[in-house]
């Protein structure tokens, strides 16, 4: 899973990619690449930018130095929104909503995977009996699989998860994994942040370090 042939297309490549707050370096410079099929672990302590640059890859920071190429070709925040998704710490799914609902909102932004479906992703994150319940009343792991349910609903190519694992029982844990093993086979990318134990199904995942 961790390890693409050598004739892997290039997805992402990263050319002293800096981020400053305040004019103090958050992250930076960092170069890596990111082939398809690849999961890659972004590690470092707390502060030492990890979100910062996941938010920075989905389009939702600026960059302030470096370049970033997609496909070698310059990335450009809004023509490549729907190529990435990102899940952080706050899921982006709304209270009032259902875990149904919130997908539907999702898919009409982004559009839908070949072959996927709203019922058929709910049931794969294990949700039942809960896809018409307001997502405020799920519980926090179960409010997880309702955002996990949007990775497998959306057609992105490279997923952006920060700390996936939070709030998943064992199960979930696998699920994660399995989600992951599933799209790097058919040619997705991750970057993956996470203080938890990552227990890949299989190999060791390639890491990228941030320096504080
Ligand atoms: N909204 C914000 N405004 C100002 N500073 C911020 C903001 N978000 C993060 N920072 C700062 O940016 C730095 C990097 O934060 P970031 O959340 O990217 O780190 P991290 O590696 O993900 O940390 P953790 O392991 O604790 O989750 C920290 O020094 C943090 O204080």
């Amino acid at each position: 899973m961790t390890a693409p042939s050598a004739q892997s297309p290039l997805l992402l490549e990263a050319r002293a990619l800096s981020f400053y707050r305040q004019d103090e370096p958050v992250f930076g410079p960092l170069d890596f690449r990111l082939h398809e099929g690849e999961v890659v672990l972004v590690e470092g302590d707390n502060g030492s930018g990890k979100t910062t640059l996941l938010r920075v890859l989905a389009g939702l920071l600026h960059i302030d130095e470096g370049e970033l190429l997609w496909r070698g070709a310059r990335w450009q925040r809004d023509e490549h929104l729907g190529d990435t998704l990102f899940l952080g710490h706050h899921l982006g799914l709304k209270g009032d909503l259902s875990a149904r609902e919130n997908l539907a909102i999702a898919s009409g932004l982004y559009g839908v995977r070949d072959g996927a479906s709203a019922n058929q992703v709910l049931g794969d994150v294990g949700l039942p009996g809960y896809e018409d319940e307001p997502v405020r009343r799920l519980s926090a792991g179960q409010k997880k699989r309702a955002a996990l349910a949007r990775l497998l609903l959306l057609p992105a190519t490279l997923w952006l998860l920060d700390e996936p694992y939070a709030n998943l029982d064992r199960t979930g844990i696998e699920l994660v994994n399995r989600l992951l093993e599933q799209h790097a086979a058919r040619g997705g990318a991750a970057l993956v942040t996470s203080h938890g134990a990552v227990s890949f199904l299989s190999g060791e995942p390639r890491r990228i370090r941030m320096h504080a």
